[in-house]
């Protein structure tokens, strides 16, 4: 079993390259089985646990994937199968996103139910609802959900109850193909939608105001693989922004952009934190203490729920009281007991956490209990004294590439290390010195 080890003290400076945004590469995977002619060419895919589930859904329905030094080809020409299934929705809800393209292109989808995760339930109505709209016929199997379609889809009118980016992007997905015209209103505003409507549009899709809450997409009778490089992922480049303020350190965030991260950046300038902007990235240098601030969290352009964690592990050591109030996900606190092990003081009341600053943060063994809560304790980890030992961590490594070296770079004391059950002589040998390589890549 690998843990991270993290001992922390040290100002993080230099820079750091932020890679292709997790969150955008996997419905434009999604989305590439769509083209019957062709072969889609992505670059700029992150080697992430995430993209070889996906890609490994697509190989299960005979679909031909390439991937090297971060470039996947996809050859979609023929699909055998039309099934995701349970082995691999249960290891990343995104699979469900094949559905669109699978029931746009085929007329007929096969997908295991993604179920509830760590942060909350997360329903798919909306995007059932989109469907049937559409003209699909829904039904539910134990544990999975089939859609069929007599012939193509049809345009429709769809008003999302919430601004769901899944739905979204499966919606536009099956309308591409669709007879006649597909309004989504409510839609999702996220660069993500906007990057996968750019994608489809380059296969010959003609989508039309995504990053809008009104999403028009004329359906089209055939699309064609292309080139694409997915944009930079904002998460990723948030998370290193805290790393430099939380150390009283000074990061250059190479291939951050500055519009995907306004709420990020507002508030820790807010804290005190200097942020200066160029076209290649963002410099973050922070003093030695911050100011705490309230934040909440909403659909883009609001400040991003996947931010929550690593901005609480910020504010734990600002100096005053926060109030952090989570609106999109039911159960997305559960960093806070992992906190409570480092020494925080969190109170948390439904949705809302009260957090008192100036704390001390000291080094414990901890338990990510899921990705941003992951990348949260090793920020904790570097702002603590002494050593944070941190478990679970298959989590973090479906969201950050190669995230102990990145942070080594940046001048981190941080490594990971093979455990052993019950070998805690072990633990103390072996250390931060033994850091294993990379996830291998798909050949
Ligand atoms: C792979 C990916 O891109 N994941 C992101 C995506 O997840 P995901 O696409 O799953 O998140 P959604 O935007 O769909 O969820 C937002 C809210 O809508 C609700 N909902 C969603 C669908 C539905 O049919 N019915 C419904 O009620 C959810 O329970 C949640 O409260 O957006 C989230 C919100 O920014 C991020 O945290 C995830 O990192
Ligand atoms: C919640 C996240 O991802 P997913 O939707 O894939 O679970 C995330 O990226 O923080």
């Amino acid at each position: 079993m690998e843990k991270i080890i993290v001992r922390g003290g040290i100002p993080l400076s230099g820079k750091v390259k932020i890679s292709g945004a997790k969150n955008a590469v996997l419905p434009i995977i999604a989305a590439s089985i769509l083209a019957k002619d062709g072969i889609s060419v992505i670059r700029d895919v992150p080697p992430l646990d995430d993209v070889f589930t996906i890609a490994k859904v697509l190989e299960a329905m005979g679909i031909n994937i390439r991937y090297d030094n971060e470039v996947l080809k996809v050859d979609a020409k023929q699909v055998k199968a039309h099934e995701a299934p349970y082995e691999l929705v249960r290891k990343m809800r995104a699979s469900f996103l094949v559905a669109g393209s699978l029931l746009g292109r085929e007329g007929y989808a096969k997908i295991s139910l993604p179920g509830g995760c760590a942060i909350g339930t997360r329903p798919i109505d909306q995007h059932l609802k989109g469907f049937e709209a559409m003209g699909a016929q829904i039904e539910f199997g134990q544990g999975f959900i089939e859609a069929r379609s007599k012939g193509r889809l049809k345009g429709a009118k769809i008003y999302l109850d919430v601004p769901s980016v899944g739905a979204t992007e499966n919606i536009m997905m099956a309308a591409t193909l669709a007879h006649g015209t597909t309004t989504i209103e409510n839609a999702a505003k996220e660069p993500e939608i906007v990057d996968l409507a750019n994608f489809l549009n380059g296969m010959g899709a003609k989508v039309r105001g995504a990053g809008t809450g009104m999403i028009r997409i004329e359906g089209v009778q055939q699309l064609s693989g292309i080139n694409h490089t997915v944009i930079p992922d904002r998460i990723e480049a948030g998370t290193y922004m805290i790393a430099a303020a939380i150390t009283g350190g000074n990061i250059f965030i190479e291939g951050a952009i500055e519009d995907h991260l306004t709420p990020v950046i507002s508030k820790l300038e807010e804290m005190g934190t200097t942020i200066l902007i160029n076209e290649k990235g963002i410099q973050v240098s922070a003093p030695t203490t911050l100011k705490a601030v309230d934040l909440k969290t909403l659909p883009y352009p609001g400040f991003p729920t996947d931010m929550q964690s690593q901005m609480m592990s910020l504010l734990m050591i600002s100096d005053g009281t926060s109030i952090v109030s989570e609106s999109l996900f039911e159960n997305r606190f559960m960093h806070v007991s992992e906190f409570e092990r480092m020494n925080a003081k969190i109170k948390v009341e439904g949705q809302t956490a009260v957090i008192n600053g100036n704390t001390k943060l000291i080094g414990a063994k901890v338990n990510a209990t899921d990705l941003r809560a992951g990348a949260a304790l090793i920020l904790a980890g570097l702002a603590a004294e002494g050593e944070t030992v941190i478990s679970d961590i298959h989590h973090i490594d479906r969201g950050y590439v190669n995230v102990t070296e990145k942070l080594k770079q940046l001048g981190a004391n941080i490594g990971r290390v093979q455990y052993h059950e019950n070998e805690e002589a072990h633990e103390h040998n072996t250390r931060i010195e033994r850091v294993l390589p990379i996830q291998p890549t798909l050949a």
